[in-house]
């Protein structure tokens, strides 16, 4: 349903979804620079779903996107199902991320003036894909709006919105899923139902997923947490539990307070 993809028995090794090294990523003009990104290195597993938490201004968005093809490093390498991420035109980028990365916002970037089943279709479309609708139609089965197809993204709540933009995503079948605050729009049920997909899409479909979270509860849905301050990765947690994590981001405010107050930045 969700893709052709089987999942590997429990134990066999699926390899690598998403490789950075020595990732860079400085903005500014000389003299007046912000390093956002201060040399991350990280491999993860197929299959697997990873929250990353930090502090605001901790580079959470610019990793995602620079992991994502949707901004370039200053330094270092992004390997996608190892493939470098390294077109030298916008052209071959995009052609990247159209063939292996999907995408979902928190605010879910949905097409207005088209239906719920031409915004799921719409980017195989423009990636030159053959178009299934029988597929398209499926995987929003599985996300729950089979019956919401000709709708305008206007007459569904925000929660059925973002189950719309990951149709999209899902639809064509990417190798890795990234999220950047999927439901930092939404109330608390709606919320658990994005983040109960998402796992289903994982446990029962392989997929690999990669989500910025501020919530706590959100990243106790993922396998692990990535913890980022200052543009460094300074923790990680397996199995985490929303208790864990809130603690780990309470000691990690205070610890960047600290390193702040001493630097004088
Ligand atoms: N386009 C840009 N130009 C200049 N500086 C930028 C730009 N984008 C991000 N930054 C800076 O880079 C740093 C990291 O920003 P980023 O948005 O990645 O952090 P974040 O952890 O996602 O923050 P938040 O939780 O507040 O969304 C911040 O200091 C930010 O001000």
């Amino acid at each position: 349903m969700f893709g052709h993809k089987a999942v590997p028995p429990a134990g066999e090794a699926r390899g690598e979804a998403l490789r950075l090294e020595g990732v860079r990523r400085v903005y500014g003009a000389e003299g007046n620079q912000v390093v956002a990104l201060d040399g991350v290195s990280l491999t993860l597993p197929a299959g697997s779903f990873t929250a990353v938490m930090g502090p605001s201004g901790s580079g959470k968005s610019t990793l995602l996107q620079c992991a994502a093809g949707l901004d370039r490093p200053t330094q270092g390498r992004v390997f996608v199902d190892g493939a470098e991420l390294a077109g030298e035109s916008e052209a071959a980028l995009t052609k990247f991320r159209r063939q292996r990365i999907g995408f979902v916002f928190q605010q879910f970037n949905l097409l207005p003036t088209l239906t719920v089943l031409q915004n799921v279709t719409l980017p195989l479309k423009l990636a030159g894909r053959k178009v299934d609708r029988g597929r398209a139609r499926g995987v929003l089965e599985r996300v729950g709006l089979g019956d919401r197809l000709d709708h305008l993204p206007s007459e569904l709540s925000g929660g059925q919105q973002q189950r719309v933009a990951i149709a999209r995503a899902l639809v064509a079948e990417p190798r890795v899923l990234f999220g950047d605050e999927p439901t930092g729009s939404l109330d608390t049920r709606s919320a658990r139902d994005v983040l109960t997909l998402l796992q289903e899409a994982v446990r029962m479909f392989g997929q690999t997923v990669v989500m910025v979270t501020h919530d706590p509860v959100a990243a106790s849905y993922a396998d692990s947490v990535l913890f980022l301050a200052d543009g460094r990765i300074v923790g990680h947690q397996p199995a985490p539990t929303a208790e864990a994590v809130a603690e780990r981001m309470t000691h990690l405010a205070e610890e960047v307070e600290r390193q702040r107050a001493m630097t004088g930045v």
